[in-house]
């Protein structure tokens, strides 16, 4: 079931997507339904170029044709659209669970809009029980471990840190050839204060915490698609 939300997220939000357009291309779950329906609209002869958030979104990119440019050739796009793993009222937003934060951020950045697709249970009043996802340099690891712990405890942590890792027990490592540690909050009761302090940390190259740069959530669930924007 909620692949079909997902899906129905993602070709509502490809409505917002005109002829032209330089979009940011998300990464995720939600972000291959974007992808696959994006590759059926250029077939039947729409005009875009994307800027891939992934190594795995630009391989599927490239599968189903949608053509690729870059933010060395195209530094300001129009439109990114991509998954969450939470969104709040606020439209303060969770990512990272792919590990594709970092270059997430920096195309939603370089977008004038972002959209967010998403199913109905991503919708959250209080960002937190999704474990908070921190880029980090493999340099100096345990140093800044132990300056997350402090800034996390300070912020109300409840479950501890992890070193993110993949199936077979190696360190998870990003396209930018860092290390994810996932921050167990419950609930984040400051997200704004939350965010300045880890990314006053040097060790800590990006948070998962999306604030102020998604517009509008395109939202999935048993009702149908609704569009939300942030409560001020
Ligand atoms: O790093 C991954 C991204 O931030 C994803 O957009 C996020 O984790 C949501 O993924 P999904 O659509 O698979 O739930």
């Amino acid at each position: 079931m909620s692949e079909e939300f997902k899906r129905e997220a993602a070709a509502a939000a490809l409505e917002f997507v005109n002829d032209g357009m330089k979009l940011g291309i998300g990464t995720g779950s939600t972000a291959v339904h974007l992808v696959e329906l994006l590759g059926q609209k250029v077939a039947a002869g729409l005009t875009v170029v994307g800027v891939p958030t992934s190594e795995r979104t630009a391989r599927l990119c490239e599968k189903v044709g949608v053509p690729l440019t870059t933010l060395e050739e195209t530094p300001q796009l129009d439109l990114a659209i991509d998954g969450a793993d939470e969104i709040d009222p606020q439209m303060r937003l969770i990512k990272g669970g792919g590990g594709s934060l970092l270059r997430e951020k920096i195309v939603a950045a370089a977008s004038k809009n972002m959209i967010v697709i998403a199913d109905q249970s991503k919708v959250v009043e209080t960002l937190g029980a999704f474990p908070l996802p921190i880029e980090v340099m493999p340099f100096g690891l345990g140093a800044t471990w132990v300056a997350l712990e402090n800034v996390c405890a300070r912020f109300g942590m409840q479950g501890g840190l992890a070193l993110r890792k993949k199936a077979d027990g190696e360190n998870f490592v990003t396209d930018g050839q860092h290390f994810i540690i996932d921050a167990s909050f419950g609930r984040i009761s400051d997200v704004d204060g939350l965010d300045m302090a880890l990314r006053a940390i040097p060790g800590v190259v990006e948070t998962g915490l999306f604030i102020g740069i998604a517009s509008k959530a395109v939202v999935a669930g048993k009702e149908g698609v609704v569009i939300l924007e942030p409560r001020a």
